[in-house]
């Protein structure tokens, strides 16, 4: 396959890196910094204490990706409206687009609605067409640790399905070349109850490691944060249900699941480390606007949403 990556991070790099190693024809697309460094490099792969090291086209435009068959975008939520045109021209009528991103996408509550709190002008609606989207839900912990390396701690599930749900034989094939390149990648019938599933765990731990600079250990060992998290839980679990992804599992499950990262630093802690924009909107504010539509009250999502928020916006990371 032809696979063009967008966002070349933490999960990008993971997937470009198993890709290319697999024999696909990688090509990232990367700014300046990252490309220099790719190019210079190589990509490596820290993963169960082996390194390994890959050399896939550094392109540092979309022309220069050209059309291709699988496009990865590995960006953070908030920068998916500012590559939308590079995700456009690399895209043919039968290329595949997965953004591997938490959160809520644009298109969760239907092809027709496109949810403002992450696509305030309807870009990513008009230029991603629906059809042309795998949905993917990423369970993995990784870091860019070198301008051109990337340590996965962890990479559990990669599930992967058709936003308007049910199996397809598309999303079937792409698993199959994705496990044969050693990624964990499974089909879901249902991708969006999965991605209402991990955002109920990382919608509170990744802005509570935010705002505290604690790592996902340290989070859960405080009994009074845990308190805040399982009203967040329990309001995020109504909305669920009322939108067709109910939970059945406990909040204490979910969190032993989140426990094993251990002293984990999570994505929008890394993000705070390094000053970067955090992704509030995908985590806390699209809730709460599917909330708005389904008339659930979220008073303890507001709170969380609301410090998160006023921390970002002092620290000029958000807004
Ligand atoms: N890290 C983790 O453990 C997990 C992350 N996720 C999710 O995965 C998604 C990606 O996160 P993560 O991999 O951590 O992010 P990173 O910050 O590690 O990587 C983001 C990448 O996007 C690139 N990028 C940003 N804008 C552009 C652009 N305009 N053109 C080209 N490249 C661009 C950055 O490039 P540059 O190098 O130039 O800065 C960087 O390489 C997020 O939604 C995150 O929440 C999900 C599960 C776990
Ligand atoms: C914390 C983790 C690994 C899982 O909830 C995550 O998704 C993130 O860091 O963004």
């Amino acid at each position: 396959m032809q696979v063009g990556i967008i966002g070349a991070g933490a999960i990008g790099g993971w997937i470009a890196a198993r890709l290319a190693h697999g024999g696909h024809d990688v090509r990232i697309l990367a700014r300046a910094e990252t490309g220099k460094a790719l190019r210079s490099h190589g990509l490596t792969l820290v993963q169960d204490g082996e390194r390994m090291v890959v050399h896939p086209r550094i392109c540092a435009d979309a022309q220069e990706v050209g059309p291709c068959d699988l496009i990865i975008v590995g960006v953070k939520s908030f920068a998916l409206e500012s590559v939308a045109p590079a995700i456009a021209a690399m895209m043919k009528p039968e290329t595949l687009v997965v953004p591997m991103l938490n959160g809520v996408p644009w298109w969760f509550m239907g092809r027709d609605v496109s949810l403002r709190s992450v696509d305030p002008d309807g870009i990513l609606q008009k230029s991603l067409p629906y059809e042309q989207i795998v949905a993917c839900v990423v369970h993995a912990a990784a870091m860019r640790t070198l301008p051109a390396e990337i340590t996965l701690f962890r990479g559990d599930r990669l599930i992967m399905g058709e936003p308007a749900g049910g199996a397809s034989a598309r999303v079937a094939a792409l698993v199959d070349q994705f496990r044969a390149a050693g990624l964990p990648a499974e089909q879901s019938h249902d991708v969006r109850a999965d991605i209402w599933f991990k955002l109920w765990g990382n919608m509170t731990i990744n802005p509570i490691s935010a705002l505290t600079l604690a790592t996902a250990d340290r989070i859960l060992d405080d009994p009074l944060v845990l308190g805040l998290i399982a009203s967040v839980m329990e309001e995020a679990r109504e909305i669920g249900r009322r939108i067709g992804c109910p939970i059945e599992q406990s909040t204490v499950e979910r969190n032993a699941v989140t426990r094993k990262l251990g002293a984990f630093r999570t994505s929008m802690l890394q993000d705070v480390d390094a000053s970067r924009p955090i992704e509030l909107d995908a985590l806390l504010a699209a809730p709460r606007e599917i909330a708005a539509m389904v008339g659930v009250a979220t008073p303890s999502l507001d709170i969380l949403f609301g410090l998160t928020r006023l921390m970002g916006i002092s620290r000029g990371i958000y807004g």
